[in-house]
């Protein structure tokens, strides 16, 4: 089934707050900004060489993944959709 940027949203502040044995988004809330920073860099940086060298898919597959991290970030800071939606 396709997920939404806004599904994803969603499951995620569930996890968060629940915090399900096994989950990456609860380590990686725990791992803390600094961490989640890291990794948005890494899928940026991805999501670029994808995009320039790798084709469509593998592109599509890298932003995926600097979407999920972007939301791990949101949580982390305590930001929500409102508020980055305010600045679009
Ligand atoms: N969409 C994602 C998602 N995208 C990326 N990631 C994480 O980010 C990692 C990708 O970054 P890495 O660079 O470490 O992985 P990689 O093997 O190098 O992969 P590439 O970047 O080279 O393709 C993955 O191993 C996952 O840990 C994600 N982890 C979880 N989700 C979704 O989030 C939801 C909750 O997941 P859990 O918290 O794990 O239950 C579920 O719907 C998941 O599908």
């Amino acid at each position: 089934m396709v997920k939404t940027f806004e599904q994803l949203w969603d499951e995620l502040t569930e996890k968060a707050q629940t915090r399900p044995a096994g989950s990456g988004t609860v380590a990686e809330l725990d791992a803390g900004v600094h961490f989640i920073g890291k990794k948005l860099v890494e899928e940026a940086a991805e999501s670029w060489m994808a995009a320039e060298h790798e084709g469509k898919e593998r592109a599509a597959e890298e932003i995926s993944q600097l979407l999920y991290h972007a939301q791990c970030m949101m949580l982390a800071a305590g930001i929500d959709l409102d508020d980055v939606y305010a600045h679009l």
